[in-house]
């Protein structure tokens, strides 16, 4: 579902932010990703979603090529991909019906449709009385709830999320993987980047392991510093 075979990534100015990345993720797997800060993990997650290209290598995405889509079809590649941030990057002037609606409304679904689907997918986070609310009457773990609804609204095969609990207390950030595994279970790819190394330690998930650019373990759950 997801492969880097010898990907390398030069930012302008020369900054080599990833080296001779390898790796796949299979449909219906999950992993983490990790490492420092500043190691390449939203650089990693970047040229997934296309918001950045390698310099060398290739990034496959569902048998796609990504080098070899063409700038009118990257919205079809990334309708593939659920994307959840850190700071959950919603719209604070807007309800959040239409925080989550708003995949569904650019792909130009019917209302009658957009309502049943943003219904299903907050029911799925446990938000279906908030769909009233503005994000400011929410909590920070209720807002990226809003957050992983949005990104699975359109049923997406892959989910990305960065640092997806990182404001978040070790109940909540349970939550919220617990949720991930739940779209996991039903076969959906699941990649989370995070430096929760308490976190990887206790879900036992595959872990990529990122230091300095380059992929050091990539293998079962392990605490160690990195
Ligand atoms: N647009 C850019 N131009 C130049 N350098 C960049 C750019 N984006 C990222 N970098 C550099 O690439 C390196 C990797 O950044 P990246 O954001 O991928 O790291 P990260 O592992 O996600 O870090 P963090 O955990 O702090 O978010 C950093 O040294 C960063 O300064």
């Amino acid at each position: 579902m997801i492969q880097f075979k010898n990907v390398n990534k030069t930012y302008p100015g020369g900054f080599q932010a990833l080296k001779g990345i390898n790796f796949s993720l299979e449909a219906g797997e999950m992993a983490f990703l990790t490492g420092h800060s500043g190691a390449g993990k939203s650089t990693l997650l970047k040229l997934i979603t296309l918001m950045e290209k390698p310099t060398s290598g290739q990034v496959i995405i569902d048998n796609n090529e990504l080098s070899k889509i063409r700038y009118s079809q990257i919205p079809f590649v990334r309708r593939n991909i659920g994307m959840i941030f850190q700071n959950h990057n919603l719209l604070m002037d807007r309800t959040v019906f239409d925080n989550v609606a708003l995949p569904l409304v650019i792909e130009g679904l019917s209302s009658r449709q957009i309502r049943k689907r943003v219904e299903a997918a907050l029911d799925k986070v446990g938000l279906a009385t908030k769909v009233k609310c503005l994000p400011y009457m929410l909590s920070g773990g209720e807002q990226q709830r809003v957050g992983i609804a949005r990104a699975i609204v359109n049923k997406p095969p892959i989910i990305l999320a960065d640092e997806p609990t990182g404001n978040l207390d070790p109940k909540l950030s349970l939550d919220i993987i617990q949720l991930f595994e739940d779209f996991n279970a039903v076969g959906v790819c699941v990649l989370i980047a995070t430096h929760d190394l308490g976190l990887i330690a206790r879900m036992k998930y595959r872990t990529l392991t990122l230091k300095q650019g380059q992929m050091i373990t990539d293998g079962l759950a392990h605490a160690e510093a990195v």
